[in-house]
């Protein structure tokens, strides 16, 4: 720009001059009597104008200053020279103010616009042509004019704002420093309107998904944009900083929790608890998830949430020191006596006995967390350096995870009871970061053997956390002041006895084999390897039931 700018900041643009036109009339009678009454002049649209004059303020219709009528049923209103030179002039320029005065057009200082509802007609299931009527075009078109201009113009996209409008008209009008806070608002806006309305057009009407042929579900292009919810004390480390945003699509799940209790949520608390509320719903009836690191130290089921919480618990006590705890069903006051010894970051679940927040909120640090809901989307992402991957989120309700398609590889078949061992096991181990083996019983993990670079080694870990760890869930491991003081104590023998689950075929028979010594009496993984025949051989030569899902459940 080569003329001289004059923009002194926080200079006020006093409000002479409104363009209102909007689809939610909330708030539009009050922001009309408040702009009438410091004078300001109102052009508005259809029915905007009509609310507004209903409500006995004077108002000029647009159709006035276009000397046009609103046409096409209204897919032509606002799209005028002479309203858009109007909202489009840089006034701190002297060629545009002299331009505006010989074409006769008068500048306009605010616009108040709200867009078509497009998302909120997709979700009704309306048709396309419905749809795409909804897709505003006048209404994002002067946004974008009057927040380029915010030098000269105010431009109010939310009806929360017209509190601030009506101020600032009463006050000399917005500063430059409003205007600017408002035009970034309002690109925001159009942005995300944008995004919504090409998202639908790349995976409603005009799928483009298809490579050679095969439809395949991920669009040529993906859009999002993110508000922030929260800034954290810091990331995954000290020296990280870190923010929590959410999409205002989707379900709600724990980025929306309403925190009951407890210190503010931290980076690492979101992951875990993440991990962990995934892992309590992975089971039907009610179950426990405690997990530390992003891997469970202990899953457990039951015929309440107490039961099922006792076992969790019972898996790994030491580990559960200072770990977060999810509870697929609402946290009753006796899960919340028995956890209440037991440092805990987070507990998260549905909902909480009020006698459970009370038990629970003695201690003034632990984090609690109801949570509306458990949906994950359809796709999840990772960020990779120079770009993204993106998956179908992995789900418990493959053909391979019911146990009545499972083939009986080696040994006699499960009674119920295994079967229903196996089951738990298999559901759990996905929860558990690969190469990993989980054994379980009763309903309960006992040993977990996770994110070692080989099954073996997962194996033997699975199977030495399972003989050393497991004590007393009561132990008041917080006032004993911390986990080693519990640990190696009531050592059980777990693995004797116990079945297994393996998130992936064993390559060789070496890891199974560390099962079957250990006293692994059934063992259910997806099969595949090459060298299946020799792993069903170790298993039938053991007298050990082997099942084969044909599912993997990886988690990297
Ligand atoms: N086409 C246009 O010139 C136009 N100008 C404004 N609009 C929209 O019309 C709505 C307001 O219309 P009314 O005042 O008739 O209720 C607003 O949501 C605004 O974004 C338009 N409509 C859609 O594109």
């Amino acid at each position: 720009m080569s003329q001289n700018i004059v923009e002194p900041v926080g200079d006020q643009v006093p409000l002479r001059r409104a363009l209102v036109s909007v689809y939610d009339k909330t708030g539009l009678t009050e922001l009309a009597t408040a702009l009438h009454a410091a004078g300001v002049e109102i052009v508005s649209t259809g029915s905007t104008a009509r609310t507004i004059a209903e409500a006995g303020v004077p108002v000029t219709p647009v159709e006035d200053v276009t000397g046009f009528p609103e046409c096409l049923d209204g897919r032509v209103k606002t799209l005028h020279p002479r309203v858009h030179a109007g909202v489009l002039a840089d006034r701190r320029l002297a060629s545009h103010r002299e331009e505006l005065t010989e074409l006769g057009v008068a500048p306009f200082d605010l616009v108040v616009v709200n867009l078509y509802p497009f998302t909120q007609t997709v979700a009704s299931g309306a048709g396309v042509d419905e749809c795409v009527e909804q897709i505003d075009i006048g209404g994002p078109t002067m946004v974008r004019a009057a927040a380029k201009n915010h030098p000269s113009v105010a431009v109010v996209v939310d009806p929360s704002r017209y509190d601030d409008v009506a101020r600032a008209a009463a006050g000399g009008g917005f500063t430059l420093v409003e205007r600017r806070a408002l035009a970034a608002q309002a690109f925001r806006h159009t942005a995300t309107y944008d995004v919504a309305v090409a998202s639908w057009m790349g995976n409603v009407l005009a799928p483009d998904d298809e490579v050679d042929g095969t439809a395949t579900g991920f669009p040529g292009w993906v859009g999002a944009t993110w508000d922030r919810q929260a800034v954290l004390r810091y990331g995954e480390n000290p020296h990280q900083r870190a923010a929590l945003y959410t999409s205002g699509y989707g379900e709600a799940g724990l980025a929306q929790a309403e925190q009951l209790h407890g210190k503010a949520m931290s980076y690492n608390n979101y992951v875990d608890a993440d991990a962990a509320w995934r892992a309590a719903h992975d089971h039907v009836g009610p179950a426990v998830a405690v997990v530390k690191h992003n891997n469970p130290c202990g899953i457990g089921t039951g015929e309440d949430i107490a039961e099922a919480h006792r076992k969790a618990h019972a898996c790994d006590p030491v580990s559960a020191y200072g770990g977060v705890v999810a509870a697929n069903r609402p946290v009753t006051a006796a899960m919340a006596e028995q956890l209440a010894p037991v440092f805990t970051e987070v507990v998260l679940a549905p909902d909480f006995e009020a006698a459970a927040v009370e038990i629970l909120s003695r201690k003034k640090n632990v984090r609690l967390l109801r949570v509306a809901g458990a949906s994950r989307g359809a796709v999840e992402t990772r960020p990779i350096s120079g770009g993204l991957l993106m998956q179908a989120t992995d789900r418990i309700d493959a053909p391979g995870d019911d146990p009545a398609a499972w083939t009986l590889a080696a040994g006699p078949a499960a009674d119920e009871a295994t079967l229903a061992d196996l089951e738990f096991a298999w559901r759990a181990v996905r929860a558990v970061k690969s190469n990993a083996v989980l054994l379980a019983r009763d309903g309960a993990s006992v040993g977990v053997g996770m994110g070692q670079v080989n099954r073996v080694d997962s194996c033997r870990l699975a199977v030495e956390r399972a003989n050393t760890l497991g004590t007393p869930v009561t132990s008041d491991v917080d006032a004993a002041g911390g986990a080693e003081n519990v640990a190696g104590a009531a050592a059980p023998e777990r693995a004797r006895g116990a079945v297994a689950a393996s998130d992936a075929f064993f390559p060789f028979a070496d890891g199974l084999q560390v099962l079957v010594d250990a006293g692994v009496r059934a063992v259910v993984q997806p099969g595949g390897s090459i060298r299946d025949e020799e792993v069903v051989a170790a298993a039938e030569a053991a007298g050990v039931t082997m099942y084969f899902t044909g599912t993997r459940h990886f988690a990297h």
